[in-house]
């Protein structure tokens, strides 16, 4: 990602013990098709490459010259800023594809994120949408705006449960990207969630 971070700052994305077994096993399938260092330190492209997630980069944002110094340093990326651990929210972790345009999320929602019982609230879900197409348009294009987000919800994504979202990049025109995004099952079955958004 473009911007710079501490490398003290806590990586995010990494496995913790509140995955699930889906969540591990997805996360495992495309890590080992990320780059691989052999032991004499070479370092062999993959196809996918993890994408690693920090709860601020205020800190380091042009913008944040105008913000109170409180502020700056309180703030927190919204699908990080809970203390709580154990999966309480948003569990997830990206991977991008730069040779085929496409960017996985796996995606494991916690408890706080329930809407109708049982089941993810649509804000929370358009939330993660955002993330993983807003990252996607980021890598593709630069520092990019959300304009514009149409989601369609086609079937509700149990609480607890992980799914797949998959961004891919429909066109560029000028300094617009416009990606489609579909939250899916693990295994693809099932539709839950289609959108398209111009950034
Ligand atoms: C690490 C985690 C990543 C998470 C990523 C999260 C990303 C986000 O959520 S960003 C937050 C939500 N988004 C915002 O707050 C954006 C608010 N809006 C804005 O800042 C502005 O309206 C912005 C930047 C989108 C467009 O501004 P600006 O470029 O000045 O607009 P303007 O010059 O009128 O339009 C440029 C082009 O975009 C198009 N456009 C503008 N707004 C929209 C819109 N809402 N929908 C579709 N197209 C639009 C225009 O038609 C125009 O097209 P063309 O060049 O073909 O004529």
């Amino acid at each position: 990602l473009p911007l710079p971070f501490s490398s003290k700052s806590r990586d995010f994305s990494l496995p913790n013990s509140s995955w699930n077994s889906e969540m591990k096993r997805l996360y495992e399938h495309y890590n080992s098709q990320c780059e691989v260092e052999s032991e004499d330190g070479e370092k062999q492209k993959g196809l996918w490459r993890r994408l690693p997630s920090y709860n601020r980069s205020l800190k380091y944002a042009t913008g944040g010259v105008y913000l109170s110094k409180l502020i700056q340093s309180k703030a927190r990326l919204f699908t990080r800023n809970i203390k709580e651990q154990g999966g309480a929210a948003f569990e997830y972790v990206l991977f991008n594809n730069e040779e085929e345009q496409r960017c996985v999320g796996i995606f494991q929602a916690g408890h706080l994120l329930e809407g109708p019982p049982g089941n993810v609230h649509g804000g929370a879900i358009a939330t993660i949408i955002d993330t993983v197409t807003g990252t996607h348009a980021t890598l593709l294009s630069g520092t990019v705006m959300t304009a514009n987000l149409n989601i369609n919800y086609r079937s509700p994504i149990p609480l607890g449960g992980t799914v797949h979202i998959e961004s891919s990049l429909d066109r560029k025109e000028g300094r617009k990207t416009f990606l489609s995004c579909r939250v899916t099952s693990t295994d693809g079955s099932k539709l839950h969630t289609e959108a398209t958004g111009d950034f």
